[in-house]
């Protein structure tokens, strides 16, 4: 049963077409690694799923109704940087959701329900390994944390769509691969529906179950913005081939240069 439906989807900004005619469907507890040359419309792809911008043509489904089209606690999202809340400390940027969900108006909880939810942000962040750091501030620590933080913040609202965009391409490659382990075993604990842009095609393929390539099919170099981009391969991993990943790469780094030109 198609968790995600996406329907004959387009999405112009004013004469540009960014996006053309995108055909999915995505069960639920997919992870899905998002791959395409700089420009592509990946990052325009997430802000749909997430409530954040709506589509110009075509469907967008969830469970088979409409997706909401305002961010909700039910899809949670992870930039490269900035996702986290300079001026709260680290416990208070993981308490933060769950006292806005609770208490909308007054954004603080107190007595029983602020040690409940104490006691789920304290697990949640030792599950990211944070437990150590719960009273510093978010400049205190390194990318790492900073992302661990971030990837804390939205689970601990127990997302049904977790997205996450390039949240690693800061990051130290020993780093990364900490962190690529952690991701991992949060998403097979949770079972949470993954949409994770990566320009490393390398990550894209170990941590997915499916790629997704965003590349333009028609190009006008006299109109830069007259076709979008399309899903040009949806491919399960596991079996994908060395011969899918130099195609893959060759028609990235084609439509990059395109782009440049
Ligand atoms: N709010 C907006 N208004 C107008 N144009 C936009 C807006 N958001 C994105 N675009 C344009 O849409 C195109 C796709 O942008 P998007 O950020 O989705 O690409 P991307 O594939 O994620 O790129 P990158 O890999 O560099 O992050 C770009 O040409 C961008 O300039």
């Amino acid at each position: 049963m198609s968790f995600i439906t996406v329907r004959n989807l387009w999405k112009n900004y004013g004469d540009q077409v960014v996006l053309e005619n995108l055909n999915l469907s995505v069960p639920q507890g997919e992870f899905c690694t998002l791959v395409g040359a700089s420009g592509c419309g990946k990052s325009t792809f997430l802000k749909m799923l997430l409530g954040q911008e709506s589509p110009s043509r075509g469907e967008l489904l969830l469970d088979g109704r409409p997706f909401p089209r305002e961010p909700d606690r039910h899809r949670g999202i992870v930039f490269q940087r900035y996702s986290v809340f300079p001026h709260l400390s680290v416990r208070q940027n993981v308490l933060m959701g769950l006292e806005l969900e609770q208490k909308p108006v007054l954004g603080r909880l107190f007595g029983r329900a602020r040690r409940t939810a104490l006691a789920r942000v304290d697990e949640m962040l030792a599950q990211v390994g944070l437990s150590a750091s719960a009273h510093r501030w978010p400049h205190e620590l390194s990318g790492g944390m900073q992302q661990r933080l971030a990837i804390a913040q939205s689970l601990i609202m127990r997302p049904r769509v977790l997205l996450l965009d390039e949240p690693f391409g800061a990051l130290d490659p020993g780093i990364r691969a900490d962190m690529h382990e952690l991701l991992l075993t949060l998403w097979r604990e949770t079972g949470t529906t993954i949409f994770m842009v990566t320009h490393d095609l390398r990550e894209g393929f170990y941590l997915g179950t499916r790629l997704l390539v965003f590349d333009k099919v028609r190009n006008d170099p006299h109109a830069p913005g007259a076709y979008g981009a399309t899903v040009t391969y949806d491919q399960p991993i596991g079996q994908a081939d060395r011969r899918l990943y130099q195609d893959i790469e060759a028609s990235v780094t084609t439509t990059a240069r395109h782009q440049a030109a």
